[in-house]
């Protein structure tokens, strides 16, 4: 069967609908470049040339070094190279036998010789510091875009167009990979027009605008050419990001069993493809447009050429110029000529990457402004008490808010449930007494200390969270139960949290015990079962000790034992912290000394197990629903 057959639809049924038409128009929509001049754009490069120099000076000091001698011998090189060519032309071009001229042009062509080797040999230093500097520079970069969006406050995740603004920063990053060759050529490429024009304006001055005029269409074409193409990679930005994002669903591993037995595979093929054929569209209707700038500035540029070598031949042939002088000037023009090109494909190349970088930069910038900054309070000691007082969260661009008014009150040794429909609010409530989200309206204190105030390492530092939807990390297993927590000499403690979840007879069966990687996909890497991984989730959480334990549906994937054996561990180990369990099995609340019921983001019930079952309301309706088989 082909994948057309596979993919026909019944008759009748509805053709597939194509993906999502994404028309993000957020305040950031604005295409940065649509209002900014030609010239404006020319004169950002100085500053973007300086912006590259300093970030690979803190990357590579010696690397720079080693650029910047090589850009000198370069310029320096080349004029001795140009000066002494034309002192050669005296002799070479001039009266008597071969032998006498070539004699006379001798120490001149020595002087060639060398300045052309010492040309070559700081071209290839030159590669080789760059060649040194651009993995680190990317790196780095990388990093440092990696860590910044790990240290935003959660909240900005839902904050207008973050991911594409992502996105379109990860494009900075990948630009990395060619900043420095376009900085370096481009500079070369200067220092060599800027010594051939020298000598060639102190031969004749008029070839020099000539030359100019000659380049200059083809400078105007590059910059105009890589103006369309950000427009087409800024149109592109939010299709790009949920293509990416499809691509790992629909390829990774996770979701293969899912993907086949529910025959997905035609569909999101179909999907991935008409996202790419979107992206392809705007690139194609953007070609004609680059191919009139690149004809024009082609036929502007040949005029000019055309002038400047007529120029040429005419000083020459009206004897305005003697012989020597105007083959200098011919390997002048082309020297001038190559190195006038190469400034102006290398400069439109870094203007390109500035654009890139610019995205990098202003998301790096909003990153490090969302970045927590809750003030010097600090949590010590044992948590003894959490309080809630009247508390309200509201989603960006949601109309109610998800928490709405609660108010709570939390002592060391307490185990409290929250109970609720699905969207009711009860993560969210977590999320706000952890301080992974801060309150719109009302206070979250520990200890008394206002979230607000507080430098949130020092609460999470306190914390264990087992959320619902918890990470698969791709670790060894003694690294998925430790991650987060300064690990001890020994496995001991690592060991009683995975006894604490029955987890052991698992662990002891894999083919390197705790050192085995949890990786499917990698050569080597073995898989846990969703219960066995859900069951790790909790000892994560355990070894921390945390004077706070959150646990989210912790028991949903596991089997009845494991469930009980999770429970008995909370109980054992309540006394000594505040423990919190989000669950939809009522009677997983019988540990609890305290069930609150939410609905629509408030507390609508709230005592102990017997006294909300006898209640006559939500939770004796839910649980009545539950036991209805
Ligand atoms: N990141 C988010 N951005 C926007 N809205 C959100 C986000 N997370 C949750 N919501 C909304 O907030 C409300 C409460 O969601 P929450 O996840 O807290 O509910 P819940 O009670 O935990 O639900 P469930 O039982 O299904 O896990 C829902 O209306 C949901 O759509």
């Amino acid at each position: 069967m082909t994948t057309s057959e596979a993919h026909s639809t019944p008759t009748g049924a509805p053709p597939p609908p194509p993906p999502a038409e994404i028309t993000y128009s957020g305040q950031y929509s604005v295409n940065p470049l649509a209002e900014v001049s030609f010239r404006a754009m020319c004169a950002t490069l100085p500053a973007v040339l300086a912006r590259i120099g300093r970030l690979s000076w803190r990357t590579d000091r010696r690397a720079v070094q080693l650029l910047v001698g090589c850009q000198v011998v370069t310029g320096a090189s080349a004029a001795v190279l140009l000066a002494a060519t034309a002192r050669a032309m005296g002799p070479v071009l001039g009266a008597g036998n071969a032998a006498d001229r070539l004699h006379g042009a001798l120490p001149a062509l020595l002087v060639v010789a060398v300045a052309a080797a010492l040309n070559r040999v700081s071209g290839a230093v030159a590669t080789y510091a760059e060649r040194r500097l651009t993995p680190l520079l990317t790196s780095q970069t990388d990093s440092a875009l990696v860590e910044a969006v790990c240290r935003v406050e959660a909240a900005a995740y839902a904050g207008d167009g973050f991911s594409d603004r992502q996105e379109a920063a990860e494009m900075g990053v990948v630009r990395t990979h060619v900043m420095v060759t376009d900085a370096q050529r481009f500079m070369s490429s200067l220092i060599r027009l800027v010594t051939a024009g020298g000598v060639l304006s102190l031969l004749n001055v008029v070839m020099l605008p000539l030359l100019l005029l000659a380049v200059l269409p083809a400078g105007v074409g590059a910059v105009l050419t890589a103006r369309v193409d950000y427009e087409i990679h800024y149109a592109n930005v939010s299709d790009r990001n949920v293509r990416g994002m499809m691509r790992w669903w629909a390829t990774t591993s996770k979701y293969s069993d899912e993907v086949r037995a529910n025959s997905m595979t035609d569909y999101l093929v179909y999907w991935y493809r008409a996202l790419s054929d979107r992206c392809d569209r705007r690139n194609l209707a953007a070609a004609p447009r680059t191919l009139r700038i690149s004809l024009l500035s082609s036929l502007a540029g040949g005029v000019f050429l055309l002038a400047t070598w007529g120029a040429l031949a005419w000083l020459a042939v009206t004897g305005r110029i003697e012989p020597a002088i105007a083959a200098t000037a011919v390997i002048a023009v082309q020297t001038a000529l190559a190195a006038l090109s190469q400034v102006v494909v290398n400069g439109a190349a870094v203007f390109h990457t500035s654009l890139y970088l610019s995205d990098m930069r202003s998301f790096l910038d909003e990153a490090a402004a969302r970045a927590p900054r809750r003030g010097p309070g600090r949590i010590s000691g044992p948590v003894e008490q959490i309080r809630l007082d009247e508390v309200v969260y509201r989603y960006p661009g949601k109309d109610r808010p998800a928490v709405d008014g609660v108010s709570l009150t939390l002592e060391r040794g307490q185990i409290l449930a929250i109970v609720g429909a699905n969207g009711s609010g009860k993560s969210t409530l977590t999320r706000l007494i952890t301080g992974i989200y801060l309150a719109d309206k009302g206070t979250v204190t520990w200890n008394g200390s206002d979230l607000a105030d507080t430098d949130p390492d020092t609460v999470w530092h306190r914390t264990g969270l087992v959320p619902q939807d918890f990470a698969r990390w791709p670790l060894r297993v003694r690294e998925n139960v430790t991650l987060g927590q300064p690990r001890t000499h020994d496995d001991g403690p690592v060991w009683e949290a995975i006894d604490a979840v029955g987890l052991r007879e698992a662990v002891e069966e894999l083919p390197s015990g705790l050192d085995t990687l949890q990786a499917r996909d990698v050569w080597g890497g073995v898989d846990f079962s969703g219960g066995q991984w859900q069951r790790e989730a909790c000892a994560r959480a355990l070894y921390r000790q945390p004077d706070l334990l959150i646990l989210d549906e912790p028991t949903s994937q596991m089997d009845p034992r494991g469930e009980h054996q999770i429970f008995e561990e909370i109980k054992a180990i309540a006394a000594d912290r505040i423990t919190i369990v989000v669950t939809h099995r009522l009677e997983n609340t019988k540990v609890a000394d305290h069930i609150v019921v939410l609905e629509h983001g408030r507390i609508t019930e709230q005592g102990r197990y017997d006294d909300l079952v006898h209640g006559g309301g939500t939770f004796a309706e839910l649980l009545a629903l539950s036991q209805d088989r």
